[in-house]
């Protein structure tokens, strides 16, 4: 299932809209995902052969929710915040592209005929937003592509926790949430951050190739990507070296906000006959307003024992999984 838009250039910028001007070139949009905040669309050419002047790109188009940013403001944060942090290519690029008349009218009426989460069945692009963001398309391209998408997490213990933990920030959340049966996407894969950035390399190993069967990816984590990742880490510290609890004045709460994106991001990692691709994406700011929800998570995890892994006796369970448990 797709729908059919045009093509052109406006000013300089890319545009695209569901009537055909001069000088246009046909292209097709199909549904590719959806999160919380913004719906993902493959771009195509019309038929085999024809010119896609927007190949390798995916277009993301803002929900219509209060909390979701427009797709300018989404631009400025990531170009103020995250581009400058990493080299291009290991970031998933973004640019404008501007939304012709009637596009998101199409759009809402195409995606109510998609199988989508149930859960977000209601959500509807906004009919007056006047741009969406082009990003780089990570999918697998050819039959023999693989992709891994993982969030790395926090890489580095929370500067909340407690000197002698025995769980890290993303293993001591992971084990209260799975006390109240809770397990997110993150949460399933049942490993530690810390322990993929290790020194040792023997945990590097374990990690890479539990998140992967692929033998280039997993080598790459490992390898030549352990670079990334720990610029990742470095970035997550510098932003946030006194915790979600100290903090107050406002540079701070914004550089943890910062730091909180860098820990919920996503990294890609595409390997197509033996080439590796890795770009981290989901560079989307993160708000102040989840400040207090974050130092509320990080009191719970102190009092309730899920740093010291000294819970209450009804739900503990031996960590086996955090680095700081293991030798
Ligand atoms: O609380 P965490 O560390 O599990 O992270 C949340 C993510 O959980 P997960 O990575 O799956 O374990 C969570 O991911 P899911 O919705 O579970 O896919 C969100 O990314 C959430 O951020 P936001 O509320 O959408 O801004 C994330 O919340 P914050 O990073 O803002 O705390
Ligand atoms: N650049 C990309 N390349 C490949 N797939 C992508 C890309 N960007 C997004 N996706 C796919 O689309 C899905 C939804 O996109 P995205 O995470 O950007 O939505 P979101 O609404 O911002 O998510 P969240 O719920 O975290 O706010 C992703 O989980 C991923 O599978």
């Amino acid at each position: 299932m797709s729908i059919t838009v045009y093509f052109s250039e406006q000013n300089c910028l890319p545009s695209i809209g569901v009537e055909p001007l001069t000088s246009t070139n046909q292209l097709k949009l199909t549904y590719l995902s959806e999160g919380g905040a913004n719906f993902v669309f493959r771009i195509i050419a019309q038929g085999p052969g024809s010119d896609n002047p927007l190949n390798g790109k995916l277009l993301r188009l803002r929900k219509d929710l209060s909390h979701v940013q427009s797709a300018k403001a989404q631009l400025e944060a990531f170009d103020a915040n995250f581009r400058p942090l990493f080299p291009a290519h290991h970031v998933v690029q973004q640019e404008l592209i501007v939304l012709g008349p009637g596009l998101a009218e199409a759009l809402n009426a195409f995606v109510k005929t998609v199988s989508r989460p149930t859960h977000r069945l209601d959500d509807v692009l906004p009919l007056d937003e006047t741009h969406g963001l082009l990003v780089t398309d990570m999918t697998p391209s050819g039959s023999e592509d693989v992709l891994l998408q993982l969030k790395p997490k926090w890489l580095a213990q929370s500067p909340s926790a407690p000197a002698d933990a025995k769980r890290c920030r993303t293993c001591a959340l992971r084990a209260q949430r799975g006390a109240n049966r809770i397990h997110t996407a993150t949460d399933r894969q049942e490993t530690c951050p810390l322990r993929l950035v290790s020194d040792v390399e023997r945990h590097a190993t374990e990690v890479a190739t539990s998140l992967t069967d692929d033998k280039t990816i997993a080598n790459f984590l490992i390898g030549d990507g352990r670079q990334l990742l720990v610029t990742l880490r470095s970035h997550q510290e510098m932003l946030d070296p006194l915790g979600a609890l100290a903090v107050d004045d406002e540079d701070a709460i914004r550089n943890v906000c910062r730091a909180m994106t860098l820990r919920d991001c996503t990294l890609f990692v595409k390997s197509s006959s033996g080439r590796i691709e890795a770009r981290l994406g989901d560079l989307d700011l993160k708000l102040a307003e989840k400040l207090s929800y974050w130092k509320e998570v990080e009191v719970k995890l102190r009092e309730d024992g899920w740093y010291l892994n000294v819970e209450a006796k009804a739900v503990w369970a031996e960590e086996t999984v955090c680095l700081l448990s293991r030798s």
